[in-house]
């Protein structure tokens, strides 16, 4: 994208202008030194005398030191400011598209290297900002210094600035090598992040086959790489780039000195005005440095900037990483707006020929049409891997799948932002609770009002592990907490559901860890309140016999949809499952 740098300096302008000013002045400041130290040893070596005595040029030196490091503690205070705005817009920014845009979809990137993605590469691209903001205020203090030196003596100054031009040009030349090493330097670390990432979720997986010693070996591995490309990237960019300008203004010194000594042998030129040579030079190049780590900087940043661009979802637009709405850095943070119900209450939901083939395997589920009326129970069934998951997935948007969906005879343009509370909410498989009580984990958010909760948590048959646990709904669970069964995690989040009575409950497969009886509890007093409208996947007798509907998976297709008893004499596949693989 270009101009992204721009953009960000647009969210905060006040901020970035009050530093580059800063920087001007800090950059200016420095200068003041040179006709003082010129006067002063004019004055001494009695070649031109200014009119002040030694005093009075010591208290000025002392004086314009004082200036500027006023000017200089200034800069810094807002340098930081602008480094951290910037990282934290590009965060707030990519974070709220992938938690807005992607629902459970995977990630685009592995945890770890996501978190490296978040935490580096917004920090590279906010901080080249300031370095060009120094590198203008040194531009407008080398420009000061450029015009005073041509008016001392034109020659020496040309000729001592051309290799210094020499050596930006060169810069300019390397510019490909830097994007290339940098960008090898972050997907290095970024492969590292990841892989630690897998380790710690998988310690057990590690430890019971003995693979140790091979992951060990593959983290070296990745981090010797690591080790080996941002080595080459920081030499690049902090040693040669440096040293090619340090180098020119040695080159520059041994040019002023031996044209100097010429034209002071002449009588054209004094003691003083060589200090003043020298000392501008200095800040010259200074600038030089400062311009040349800038634009290496400003190269990195264009790399980090496409890093965070690509864990965007794939439809959101580019720009959308320096987005400008307000970050609420200060003060108190604005009400969550509260879902809102976006239909009338459900009385039927239509599903027509929804296709969806997962791109890596081009399995998945093709035409599926269906209907459920509200207050009615429909079971999804059939064997592993026939669709089932795919199918609620797709139906809630969680998959970009093709097809159409009616609600009420309205057509649903946008499944993931539509299928949520109050117009419907799901219990996936695996559901994923916080570290945090119980309580908080089914309140998320909810006001807590005691009778709901506990109506929630009785729907969800969660009463007597609640009553076992010491800390009952106070329990902290999770990774920093009490370990729960799965059994408990699918309940739990299944009470979080109920809590937010929602028209359509969508539960995936509970059996897989609730044992018979439990599942049975939970179906009957599901089935008992018939004001909710159930679409869910299960094996079980028992919610089979219950179910208005059943629809019946095969290799991702519908193979018969009805009533048990009407399927148990028509269709074979039920039948089949009935009296084979499901459990009673
Ligand atoms: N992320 C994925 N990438 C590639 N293929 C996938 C993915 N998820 C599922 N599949 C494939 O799509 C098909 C349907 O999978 P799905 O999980 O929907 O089946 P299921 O009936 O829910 O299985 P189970 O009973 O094991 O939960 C399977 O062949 C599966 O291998």
């Amino acid at each position: 994208m270009k101009n992204g740098l721009f953009k960000i300096m647009m969210y905060a302008p006040q901020l970035y202008l009050l530093n580059a000013l800063l920087q001007i002045f800090r950059s200016i400041f420095l200068l003041l030194p040179g006709p003082i130290i010129a006067a002063f040893f004019d004055s001494i070596s009695h070649q031109h005398q200014s009119g002040w005595n030694l005093w009075t040029l010591g208290a000025l030196l002392v004086g314009a030191g004082i200036a500027r490091v006023l000017a200089m503690l200034s800069s810094v205070a807002t340098d930081t400011t602008c480094v951290e705005t910037g990282k934290t817009l590009l965060r707030r920014n990519v974070f709220q598209q992938i938690i807005m845009k992607t629902g459970a979809r995977t990630l685009p990137a592995s945890s770890g290297d996501m978190l490296n993605r978040f935490r580096e590469d917004a920090h590279q691209v906010s901080e080249p900002i300031v370095y060009n903001l120094m590198a203008f205020g040194a531009g407008i203090q080398a420009l000061i210094a450029i015009i005073t030196l041509l008016s001392i003596h034109p020659l020496i100054t040309i000729v001592a600035l051309i290799p210094m031009i020499g050596s930006n040009i060169l810069i300019e030349c390397m510019t490909t090598r830097i994007r290339a090493y940098h960008r090898e330097s972050r997907q290095a670390a970024g492969a590292v992040s990841s892989f630690l990432g897998e380790v710690l979720k998988n310690t057990q997986a590690i430890q019971l086959t003995g693979a140790q010693q091979y992951v060990i070996a593959h983290l070296r591995h990745l981090n010797e790489k690591r080790r080996q490309t941002t080595l080459k990237s920081l030499f690049f960019t902090n040693v040669v780039l440096v040293s090619v300008s340090r180098n020119t203004t040695n080159i520059a010194f041994g040019i002023i000195l031996l044209l100097a000594a010429q034209a002071m042998q002449q009588g054209s030129f004094t003691v003083g005005e060589l200090a003043f040579f020298l000392l501008y030079l200095d800040q010259i190049t200074a600038f030089i440095a400062q311009f040349s780590i800038g634009l290496a900087k400003r190269k990195q940043a264009g790399v980090s900037l496409q890093r965070l661009q690509t864990i965007l979802p794939a439809d959101v637009p580019e720009n959308a990483v320096v987005d400008q709405s307000p970050l609420h850095l200060r003060g108190t943070y604005p009400a969550l707006p509260q879902p809102q119900r976006q239909a009338e209450p459900l009385t039927r939901l239509e599903v027509r020929n929804l296709t969806y083939l997962h791109p890596q395997s081009k399995k998945g589920i093709e035409d599926i049409s269906f209907l459920l009326l509200r207050g009615t129970c429909t079971v999804v069934t059939g064997r592993i891997g026939s669709g089932k998951s795919t199918l609620l997935r797709s139906l809630l948007g969680l998959l970009p799948a093709s097809g159409a969906i009616y609600w009420n005879g309205q057509q649903i343009t946008n499944p993931a932002s539509f299928f949520v509370p109050p117009q419907s909410a799901y219990t996936p498989q695996v559901p994923r609770l916080c570290s945090e009580t119980l309580r908080q984990n089914m309140l998320m958010g909810l006001p807590d009002e005691p009778e709901r909760l506990h109506a929630a948590i009785h729907a969800a048959v969660m009463e007597r592990d609640i009553q076992m646990l010491e800390k009952g709904l106070e329990t902290v669970v999770g990774p920093k907490g009490t370990k729960l069964s799965g059994g408990q995690i699918q309940r739990t989040a299944a009470a979080r559901m109920f809590l937010r009575e929602p028209d359509l409950l969508v539960f995936d497969d509970l059996s897989s860890a609730l044992d018979v009886e439990t599942e049975r509890q939970l179906w009957e007093r599901l089935f008992t309140n018939r004001a909710h409208t159930c679409l869910l996947v299960s094996h079980r007798h028992f919610a089979l016999q219950q179910a208005d509907q059943i629809l019946v998976l095969q290799d991702g297709r519908l193979v018969a949809a009805g009533p048990l008893e009407q399927l148990l004499e028509t269709s074979e596949a039920m039948c089949s499952l009935w009296n084979g693989t499901i459990e009673s």
